[in-house]
């Protein structure tokens, strides 16, 4: 099967190479094009625009930053508007609001095409190892055409009905993790400060009924003040940002959202944005310092 892949960040990366790795032909495109050069040395071939990667592929992918990102590659110039055509697919992977997500499908339907949204749960590892949880709405018979390479990125791959459900399902559970990660942060600190040693925490943790992959995988490296980043800070808190104009929109009440945003909002402003989320853990350590 022959894909395009558009974005090769952190996941865009993973991914597109784990397709290669497992017999797809990939043509990929980057906005920075020199990150495509590794790709191409396992095998990629590489499009010069969005167009150009369209024009060549039945089925293309993307996974961009943010809705501005995504929308862009669509409508700008050289964008896969100019060469999207019935008979051609597009899949969008990135985390986005539904409205970007349904202005998208307009555009790519009205010139014939077909598509889907498809955000996924996981992050770079599972990216990496084909366990991702693919969370696709729009088009039933693109989801059911892209299977192969969903069955390659990912462990169960769900169709949630009409574009948008995708998104919102995607918003909401990384609302949740955000918040999980700012109680994280506060029970690391406060155990630190009440003279326990947080490594215990951990184990008692591990042993509850809270226990969970992301408190064991980032939790040590954390206690050593590594936010190598798998999931970049800003893009959590542009998560946290979305899912908070969609529960605005749904008139639900999100106090704890709204202030693990403006957690996130202060590590950002400390110069943290590139860092993995989980350094939203320093902006207690702040707290310590000026008091
Ligand atoms: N990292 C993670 O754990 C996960 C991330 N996600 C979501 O996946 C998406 C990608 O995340 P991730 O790979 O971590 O992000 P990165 O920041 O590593 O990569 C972002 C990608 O978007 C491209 N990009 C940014 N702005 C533009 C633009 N204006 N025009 C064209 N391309 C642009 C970048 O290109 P360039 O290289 O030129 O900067 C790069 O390819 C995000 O929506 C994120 O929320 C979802 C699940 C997990
Ligand atoms: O959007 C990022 C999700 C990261 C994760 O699921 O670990």
């Amino acid at each position: 099967m022959e894909v395009g892949f558009l974005g090769l960040g952190i996941m865009g990366k993973a991914m597109s190479m784990n397709l290669l790795k497992n017999g797809f032909k990939v043509t990929v495109w980057n906005r920075t094009l020199s990150k495509c050069n590794e790709l191409v040395a396992h095998g990629a071939s590489i499009g010069k625009t969005p167009a150009e990667v369209i024009n060549k592929c039945t089925i293309t992918i993307a996974m961009l930053s943010d809705p501005a990102a995504a929308l862009s590659v669509v409508l700008d110039k050289d964008g896969v508007l100019e060469q999207i055509c019935g008979g051609k697919g597009y899949i969008d992977m990135s985390t986005v609001d539904p409205e970007t997500s349904c202005k998208i499908n307009e555009a790519i339907t009205s010139k014939g095409g077909r598509f889907l949204e498809a955000p996924v749960s996981g992050s770079k590892q599972p990216a990496e190892t084909g366990q991702l949880v693919i969370l696709a709405a729009g088009d039933k018979a693109l989801y059911e055409a892209a299977i192969p390479a969903f069955d390659i990125l990912g462990k169960k791959s769900f169709f949630l009905g009409q574009v948008g459900n995708g998104a919102k399902m995607k918003l909401v559970v990384n609302m949740i993790m955000g918040s999980m990660m700012n109680a994280f942060s506060e029970g690391l600190t406060l155990a630190d400060r009440s003279g326990l040693n947080p490594l215990d925490l951990l184990d008692v943790l591990d042993l509850g009924a809270i226990a969970n992959p992301m408190f064991k995988g980032k939790g040590p490296a954390m206690l050593q003040n590594n936010y190598s980043p798998a999931f970049p800070l800003k893009h959590q808190q542009k998560d946290m940002r979305l899912a908070l104009a969609l529960g605005d929109e749904n008139s639900v009440p999100m106090p704890v959202a709204a202030a693990s945003n403006e957690a996130f909002k202060k590590a950002r402003s400390m110069g943290l944005g590139d860092m993995d989320f989980s350094a939203v853990f320093e902006t207690l350590k702040v707290l310590k310092h000026s008091s």
